[in-house]
């Protein structure tokens, strides 16, 4: 904001007063205003690059928003996007095609640098077929003269004979080569650019560009609309060229006034005394809602001071909003801007309404923006993942953690998930290890489990359940089984260690004398201790009634600040795998 020493432009917002005074300075002499004029020079905060605190609004007025589906404030009005146009006076030097990478690496420091904006534009008709330029050369007497020769080589033709010999010589070459020609039968261009500014395709459309108060005379213009805009300036041929957009700094000034190195361009090489055919153009660049990012939007959206929510989850076709409370009210104007600044990728903008409570550990989604469904695909570490946000669970930041999990799976290893959702452990595992048993509570986790695996086509490395996580260990360890376990994961971080006991005994059958092994079990869960390894170990020793050796502990994330998300890696103890008596069920 303004950081203006003088009291009375302090009085100003900042981009009320930054232009209204600096228009002054070009406009009025009177001493009032030279004191201000002053004061801006040296205290001004006007930062550099585009804004939507400087350049001018072409709708002042508002248009009435383009119907752009979303909610306002309350959440009723569309965003009102033309209301983001700007529109900025740039200088820029119209060079020669062939030479504007050289000169743009020349005069870097001098040119736009703006983002997302090209330092080199192209404008209508800058652009022609070489086959018309050799045309023209051979046409011509001399090499730097337009002027239409007549047909007995003396004086020269009206400038409509010349056009109808010059369009009978491109017939012969093949009419379709030269687009140019086409323009014949088109309006004349300054009909067509009429209040008209020709949004660039190559950057998203999100800006547009137009040259304005070129010049020429009514003669060379008909001849452009013939043959493009490289005709110009005395009747002399100048090829295609491209526009090399300077600094805002030059904006207003003249060509004197420019740098050495830009003025050196527009003389021209003095070495080969060749003369320049670059010049000095004005032009008005236009930044469209498209521009502008989503944190400058919702800056300019939301009330000011207000935290500009700027992260979500991605999953699939879903953006997951967590919406603090005082972003409520203004909630659908804020899932607009981020449907619209992350489409095509993002088709659905959701908000969670509750922390996660249940059993199936699904999230209360309010669908914000974009189309209502929930049913989306993944891709996770190359595997596609089919899930409905509205009845499983998913989390797209533990991609990380099943990453490291698996890596520690060697092929001879076969896993048992007891908590398995839809599986992005359970199928990423099964594509490396032997066998993996998956399990969920939930018959929609496991419906599209199912659906995951074939999906992948993993049908014959994959045994489902659907049963508690207690029980589905019971069966795994006390009936006999193809595969013996040798890798157990427990990702239900609020409870997992509860479960812990179901493995007391599970080997009390088996005679001890019989090698076999004991399975390593990966059990999650949260702390808030000031030391959550010690917390969690002391946890898990105290549901297991042992004191387990050679945990390993992992932090996974912070999941709010000071609660950890951990895993506990260990190989469970002889002594609780053969244990005589049952479960110790421990509840907290
Ligand atoms: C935190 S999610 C983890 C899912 C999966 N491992 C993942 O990473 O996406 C926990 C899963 O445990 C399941 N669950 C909850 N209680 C259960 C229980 N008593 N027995 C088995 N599964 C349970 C939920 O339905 C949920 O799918």
């Amino acid at each position: 904001m303004c950081s203006c020493s003088s009291s009375s432009l302090t009085l100003l917002p900042y981009h009320y007063s930054t232009t209204r005074l600096l228009s002054k300075r070009f406009s009025s002499s009177s001493s009032s205003t030279k004191t201000l004029t002053v004061t801006l020079a040296l205290d001004s905060p006007l930062r550099y690059g585009p804004s939507l605190s400087k350049g001018q609004n072409p709708n002042p007025n508002g248009g009435g928003g383009d119907g752009g589906g979303g909610g306002g404030v309350g959440g009723g009005e569309p965003i009102d996007r033309s209301s983001f146009s700007r529109v900025f006076d740039v200088a820029a030097l119209r060079v020669p095609a062939a030479d504007c990478s050289s000169l743009e690496g020349r005069l870097r420091g001098h040119l736009l640098n703006w983002p997302r904006v090209r330092n080199i534009a192209r404008s209508p008709g800058d652009d022609v077929d070489p086959g018309i330029k050799n045309l023209l050369l051979r046409s011509e007497n001399s090499p730097d003269r337009l002027g239409p020769p007549s047909s007995d080589g003396g004086g020269q033709l009206s400038p409509v004979l010349y056009r109808d010999k010059l369009s009978k010589q491109f017939n012969c070459q093949g009419f379709v080569k030269f687009r140019n020609l086409a323009k014949i039968s088109r309006p004349k261009k300054k009909e067509r650019k009429e209040g008209e500014v020709k949004e660039r395709g190559d950057r998203e459309n999100c800006y547009g560009f137009e040259v304005i108060g070129s010049g020429e005379d009514d003669e060379e213009e008909e001849m452009k609309g013939l043959l493009g805009e490289d005709f110009r300036g005395g009747g002399r041929w100048r090829g295609p060229t491209r526009l090399l957009l300077l600094d805002e700094k030059y904006a207003k000034r003249g060509a004197e006034e420019l740098p050495e190195a830009i003025k050196a361009v527009l003389l021209g090489d003095a070495m080969q005394s060749r003369p320049s055919i670059s010049e000095l153009v004005r032009c008005r660049l236009s930044l469209s809602y498209n521009y502008w990012q989503m944190n400058e939007l919702l800056e300019a959206l939301l009330p000011e001071g207000m935290i500009v929510p700027t992260g979500f989850e991605t999953v699939g076709h879903i953006a997951h909003l967590n919406l603090r409370d005082e972003h409520l009210p203004y909630k659908k104007l804020i899932a607009q801007v981020v449907l619209d600044k992350n489409k095509p990728k993002i088709q659905t903008v959701v908000n969670k309404i509750d922390a996660i409570q249940n059993d199936y550990r699904t999230m209360q989604l309010e669908v914000l923006a974009g189309n209502h469904s929930l049913v989306t695909t993944v891709i996770e570490n190359g595997i596609r993942f089919q899930v409905d946000l509205a009845t499983v669970y998913w989390s797209s930041r533990l991609a990380t953690e099943r990453q490291r999990l698996v890596c520690c799976f060697s092929n001879f290893d076969v896993v048992c998930d007891v908590f398995s959702g839809v599986g992005p452990l359970a199928i990423s595992a099964a594509k490396k290890v032997k066998y993996v048993y998956a399990n969920d509570l939930n018959p929609h986790a496991v419906e599209y489990l199912e659906r995951n695996i074939v999906l992948n086509k993993l049908d014959r490395k994959i045994e489902v359940s659907n049963m508690d996580g207690r029980r589905f260990i019971h069966s795994i360890f006390a009936s006999q089984r193809p595969f013996c376990v040798t890798q157990v994961v427990m990702n239900l971080p609020k409870d997992a260690a509860e479960f812990l006991d179901s493995f007391r005994g599970i080997f009390k059958n088996r005679p001890k004398d019989v090698v076999c092994t004991l399975p390593k079990i990966h059990v999650y869960g949260f702390s808030k201790a000031d030391n959550p390894e010690f917390d969690f170990q002391e946890r898990i020793n105290m549901v297991l009634d042992e004191k387990v050796e050679d945990i390993e502990m992992h932090r996974v994330r912070l999941v709010a600040p000071g609660k950890w998300m951990l895993c506990a890696s260990f190989i469970l103890p002889k002594t609780v795998a053969f244990a005589n008596h049952g479960h110790k069920t421990v509840r907290n």
